[in-house]
């Protein structure tokens, strides 16, 4: 049970978190989808109430340096945990840099799995140095090792990027990882390429919203079946030449053969490792793979095989068994101490988020906490430039009906918006996404009201915020030689706001502005709000009472 607050009695009704998936805040005006929005109640909390700016990458959420963009698993973790981890990314650099991943049963399992078999090791995985799902190193780091330690054949799976990284880059990728595999190749070691296809189109859906991606990519990777190439290399330039205007992770599948037999289907006695180190993409691929009864889709054949994950992805479902490096050990999280508090707590997005605000929210685990409700409102499968308002509107409807129930303390909410319109690229979708979530607030915020509560207004990363890629000298927005601007699809590093929407407390309340401020101190400020002292190992609360 948390302690009482001194300071503040709580307020009368509920406390809300809502989450602006990808809204930070701009650094520029040009190529800002959150500028060019029209948002007149965004506008007005600005204006009108208590709000700061949140650290929301690198460091400040677990990321192994400022470099690094933010993005939802950390971010959630962070906002649901109140506390910073070392998150996957720098736990594996560590691992490989230590050599204690190959130290580990799972690494050794591997390679004595696949030594006992045909020889060959595959590794599949988002191809790119997003380090966002996975590292480009860490996998050039394990085929160095495999071959070191007596693998005969090595393949990789490659899924292009196109979406944490520049929206066509993957034969910066594809060339350099080809020539290298080439050079390594000796002494009887054979690395290639040997499938892949976008992200978007195979292998690496999430939260059950497409499972005949998970197939396609099934039968490209493990059965050969896909439009067949020589080289990864002539894959990209010959399926973009057939997808004009196709943008790297909307790419088809393919399959690299050899006098038409594909060279690295996955048979009976193969290792393979997913080497993507973040969960929520990385479920379905491996449920495949381990799950004896699998009813999603027709395996056709299931070989078996000695599978690891990079890490553990589901803490509660131990989902893989075998990984290769130990998640972060996130504990003491705010659904679980709002619950241990007698606290009713209210969980909703859409499918594409579902997880974020209930597995990411509670430290990857999947189960819930006694008195939490989760609602997952079922996401479209279109492109979502086409529906750049997705289920605003639905999400807002569940909340307010949650709220006018008068059951629960504590609400929590994610609008998809900002962030998966802002992966498409799509400048003038992202705005008009933009503009779906300040009508979605136009109808939340006087429910909220009603209720006698408050919300806390946030984000966990940016992301419509910079729609145009940033020169790397000048950091203005790049332009290509016509003139036109370069359209980005990755996050970005800039802050997310924090607005505390008050009308109940009149005028007690502020919120205090730090040079360390970041997304972990939004669960020590919620449990002021709610009258609560934070957990010990939460972050400082940024509540201020006057
Ligand atoms: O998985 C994705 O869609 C992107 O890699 C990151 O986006 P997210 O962190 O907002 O989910
Ligand atoms: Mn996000
Ligand atoms: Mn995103």
């Amino acid at each position: 049970m948390l302690q009482k607050f001194p300071a503040f009695a709580g307020v009368p009704g509920p406390v809300v978190v809502i989450v602006m998936d990808g809204y930070g805040i701009p650094k520029h005006d040009v190529g800002s989808a959150i500028d060019a929005a029209r948002k007149p109640t965004l506008d007005r909390l600005f204006a009108k109430y208590p709000n700061i700016r949140l650290r929301a990458h690198g460091t400040a959420v677990g990321m192994p340096s400022d470099d690094d963009m933010g993005n939802s698993e950390v971010g959630h973790n962070a906002i649901g945990a109140g506390q910073v981890y070392a998150q996957g990314a720098a736990l594996v650099a560590n691992a490989i840099a230590e050599g204690a991943i190959w130290q580990g049963e799972a690494w050794q399992q591997i390679v004595a799995g696949a030594k006992a078999g045909r020889g060959v090791l595959h590794f599949i995985g988002l191809f790119s140095d997003g380090n966002v799902h996975s590292h480009i190193d860490h996998l050039k780091a394990m085929v160095v090792q495999a071959k070191a330690e007596g693998v005969k054949t090595v393949r990789i799976h490659a899924l292009l990027d196109g979406r944490d990284v520049p929206e066509t880059s993957a034969l910066d990728y594809v060339v350099p990882f080809e020539a290298f595999l080439r050079d390594i190749s000796t002494g009887g070691f054979d690395a290639r390429i040997a499938s892949g296809g976008g992200r978007q189109t195979i292998t690496m859906d999430r939260y059950d919203a497409n499972w005949p991606m998970v197939e396609r990519g099934w039968r490209t990777h493990v059965l050969g079946e896909g439009p067949q190439f020589a080289n990864a290399t002539e894959a990209v330039n010959g399926l973009r030449e057939r997808n004009p205007g196709t943008i790297d992770q909307d790419l088809p599948e393919f399959v690299i053969a050899e006098n038409g037999n594909p060279i690295g289907t996955i048979e009976d006695g193969d290792s393979v490792v997913f080497y993507n180190f973040r969960g929520d993409r990385a479920i379905e691929i491996t449920r495949a793979f381990v799950e004896e009864n699998f009813t999603e889709f027709d395996r056709v054949r299931t070989p078996r095989v000695t599978y690891a994950g990079m890490l553990q992805y589901d803490g509660d479902l131990q989902l893989p068994k075998r990984f290769l490096v130990a998640p972060p050990a996130i504990k003491d999280t705010s659904s679980e101490w709002f619950s241990k508090s007698g606290l009713a707590q209210y969980a909703c997005s859409e499918t594409q988020k579902f997880g974020h605000v209930t597995y990411f929210w509670n430290g990857n685990r999947s189960n819930k906490f006694e008195g939490e409700t989760w609602q997952e409102v079922p996401s479209d499968v279109v492109p979502f430039e086409q529906r750049p308002w997705m289920k605003a509107a639905e999400i807002t409807d569940a909340m307010i009906a949650a709220l006018q129930s008068g059951q629960y303390k504590v609400l929590r909410c994610n609008y998809a918006n900002g962030d998966m319109v802002g992966h498409t690229g799509n400048f003038r979708a992202a705005t008009m996404a933009i503009e779906a979530v300040d009508l979605a607030l136009s109808r939340l915020l006087p429910a909220i009201d009603a209720a006698g509560g408050v919300a806390l207004i946030t984000a966990d990363h940016g992301n419509a915020d910079e729609m145009f890629e940033l020169d790397k000298k000048t950091k203005q927005p790049a332009q290509n030689k016509d003139g036109s601007f370069k359209a980005k699809t990755a996050h970005t590093l800039n802050p997310v706001p924090l607005v505390l929407y008050d009308n109940v407390s009149g005028g007690r309340l502020d919120l205090t502005q730090t040079d360390t401020a970041g997304l972990s101190n939004i669960a020590a400020t919620v449990a002021n709000l709610l009258g609560l002292q934070k957990h010990d190992t939460w972050d400082e609360s940024l509540l201020n009472v006057k």
